[in-house]
């Protein structure tokens, strides 16, 4: 007997039939409804006029259905099982169907069975849209994605009191295998009453789902990651079978959602490595090398960091196997180079490079914002290479003023200069004769003498001023800019072949806030600046969320500041400078004057507009008197007003000269 509220249900669909026009006022989910709709009426020929009983597979058929996914079943029980305590008492069923709509496990509450059974809310019912009509089920398998079929979305009109909320669930492969469902006989009338519904399907049809992949690649090597470093472990989203290659076998949904994005750009194929940036060996020395078993990795060619981890065969056969491989091949450690990051994966393709060339005489180019450690990186290069036990000189290109710095680096005969030594000068270059010569800033060299550097690279001699005769000399040349030296090049700048001749390789220091082992970095240098200063939660955590445009050389000022200003050795938040807590700076406040601050800024490596800290202390005063304050303050001592105003050496010194700043002949 069709009731008023089914009869007006028929007449709706009956005029829909082709007219789409009624159904676009409805809320976007309905275009799934509106396609299944259509899909009943012309693909199938169902009649809407012609409500159908619920159908109930015989035994003999259920069992079928049941056999064939009776590995899936076993996995899903626990999953489904856990879903309905949580349900039931909302008045909801559950319903796990196959891949075809026929219901193979269902939990209800036995007082209602009669009603259920007729509903179709039952074991064994056949929810394909075939038969049943537009369902949460049906649709489900139709469209494979999640959804609510609430009420009068439903085709036929014996289903109209229903609310139903299904979401796939699918093998490794990407198959759907399951659909997961819950329903209520009765519920409100607002289709947004079933979001929360719709979420939690989701939720446990995903847990099910990963639950069903480790089962089946329960003998592979398994890599879970997340964005999140706390939660991979209880809730990593991603998960990679792997073979012993490293080659990717399967991957659940999340996992090929990331592979699909990271496929057009690559081969069909697609290894771990491959996608992670990284060595076969940093996955899987993971639970060996790391503390806490997660290890961090950038999605290659993104910004994205996952954070992973391995779970293990239950069969050792592999990780026997590999563990000793992982032994015979692992990266041979060096403390001195190993201690400068934890596992942030930039830094550790960046010492990994370091570790492999520390011997060999090849020059190196080191680029990285001011204060990311390039000296610290160059002298560690040089304490850990053949050449540790002679000289290690720095010279700072930005920091020698441009008329001395041809005679500091190749020295001069006495006699040259009025006001120079009386036995003259060996230079810095013939200082670091057998040793390490670092150029830092080498940027800011003047062009002309870049070509009588590029002499002395080529030639292996150097030549002082007022001498005649060539001096033989053996130095490793590391060199280290801020700079974006390609633009340096396109702009006239700076030469090539020289460019060529220093940058045997490049090594790259990512800016502190990019890094993702600052915890370690804070803990270290804290460590250095007082073994026994403790770090609050509250400061650790605005230390974490500040963007460091200083870099670490900010860092350091600010925990010396800390570690001073504290009580009893414990720091808080309170302790820390005004603009950490503050959280991140508006970086707009200092995109403008930062361009006065760096004689290359234009071509800064940082893609966004590099940020000082100088700048909140001098954007209210006209600069170039804030600047000579400063200087008369601390006697004219570069380093002093440096380290006040948080920038480097070579910053201060690029500003006088910008603002013609000379230092008194008296100092
Ligand atoms: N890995 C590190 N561990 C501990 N301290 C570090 C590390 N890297 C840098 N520092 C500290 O940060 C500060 C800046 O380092 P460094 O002078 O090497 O940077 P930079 O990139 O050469 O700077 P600039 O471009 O201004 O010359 C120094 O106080 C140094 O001790």
């Amino acid at each position: 007997m069709i009731n008023t509220s089914q009869r007006r249900h028929i007449d709706t669909i009956l005029s829909y039939g082709g007219h789409q026009s009624m159904y676009k006022s409805y809320s976007p989910t309905h275009e799934l409804i509106g396609r299944s709709w259509r899909r009943c009426l012309t693909e199938y020929g169902l009649d809407p006029s012609q409500p159908r009983p619920a159908r109930i597979v015989t035994h003999q058929t259920l069992r079928e259905h049941q056999d064939s996914v009776d590995e899936f079943l076993n996995v899903a029980r626990a999953g489904v099982e856990q879903l309905y305590t949580q349900i039931s008492g909302l008045g909801y069923v559950l319903l796990l169907s196959d891949h075809r709509g026929i219901t193979v496990q269902f939990l209800g509450n036995k007082h209602d069975d009669d009603r259920l059974h007729k509903a179709g809310l039952y074991l064994g019912a056949d929810w394909s849209e075939q038969y049943a009509g537009t369902s949460a089920v049906g649709t489900c398998i139709q469209e494979q994605q999640a959804l609510t079929c609430h009420r009068v979305d439903h085709f036929d009109s014996s289903h109209i009191g229903l609310t139903c909320t299904a979401a796939p669930i699918k093998d490794p492969s990407g198959q759907l295998l399951a659909v997961l469902d819950i329903s209520a006989l009765n519920s409100s009338r607002t289709p947004e009453s079933q979001n929360f519904a719709l979420h939690l399907t989701q939720l446990y049809a995903r847990l099910i789902e990963d639950a069903y992949f480790l089962r089946r690649y329960r003998n592979r090597l398994v890599f879970k990651c997340d964005q999140s470093r706390e939660l991979v472990q209880v809730n990593g989203q991603l998960l990679f079978a792997l073979d012993e290659q490293g080659n990717i076998l399967a991957a659940n949904t999340a996992g090929r959602t990331l592979l699909a994005q990271y496929r057009p750009f690559s081969k069909d194929s697609i290894s771990l490595p491959d996608l992670l940036e990284c060595q076969w060996r940093d996955i899987l020395s993971i639970t060996y090398e790391s503390k806490d078993g997660v290890r961090a990795f950038r999605v290659s060619g993104t910004q994205q960091m996952l954070y992973g981890i391995l779970i293990e065969p239950k069969t050792n056969t592999f990780s026997q196997l590999n563990v000793s491989e992982v032994c015979a091949s692992q990266e041979e450690s060096v403390p001195a180079l190993d201690k400068l990051c934890a596992d942030d994966p930039a830094m550790r393709q960046t010492i990994s490079l370091a570790k492999r060339l520390r011997h060999r005489d090849v020059s190196l180019l080191i680029l990285g914002e001011t204060g990311t450690g390039k000296e610290v990186l160059a002298k560690a290069i040089h304490a850990t290479s053949h050449r540790s036990d002679q000289p290690f000189i720095a010279v700072n290109c930005a920091a020698i003023p441009e008329s001395l710095i041809e005679s500091e680096l190749f020295g001069y005969a006495p006699g040259t200069f009025t006001g120079g030594r009386v036995k003259g000068a060996k230079g810095l270059i013939q200082e670091a004769n057998g040793g390490t010569l670092f150029l830092d800033e080498i940027g800011d060299m003047p062009l002309q003498l870049q070509s009588r550097l590029l002499r002395v690279l080529a030639e292996g001699q150097v030549l002082p001023l007022g001498t005649s005769q060539p001096v033989n000399i053996d130095v490793r040349v590391l060199a280290a800019t801020h700079c974006n030296v390609m633009q340096l090049i396109a702009d006239g700048l700076f030469r090539e072949d020289l460019y060529y001749r220093l940058n045997g390789a490049t090594l790259k220091l990512p800016a502190l806030k990019a890094r993702v082992d600052k915890h370690y970095l804070i803990k270290l240098l804290l460590k250095r600046l007082n073994p026994a200063a403790r770090l609050r939660a509250d400061a650790m955590s605005a230390l974490l969320g500040y963007s460091w445009p200083g870099n670490i050389r900010q860092l350091v000022n600010t925990l010396t500041f800390a570690e001073a200003v504290c009580e009893e050795g414990e720091i808080t938040v309170h302790h820390l400078p005004e603009e950490c807590v503050a959280g991140r700076l508006d970086k707009s406040t200092f995109a403008l004057p930062m361009q006065s601050l760096n004689s290359c800024d234009t071509s800064t490596l940082s893609a966004e507009p590099l940020s000082d800290p100088w700048l909140e202390k001098t954007n209210s005063i006209p600069e170039q008197q804030m600047l000579i304050d400063r200087l008369r303050q601390q006697r004219w001592n570069i380093s002093a007003v440096a380290k006040q105003l948080g920038v480097s050496r070579p910053t201060i010194y690029r500003r006088m000269k910008k603002l013609g700043i000379s230092l008194p002949r008296d100092v």
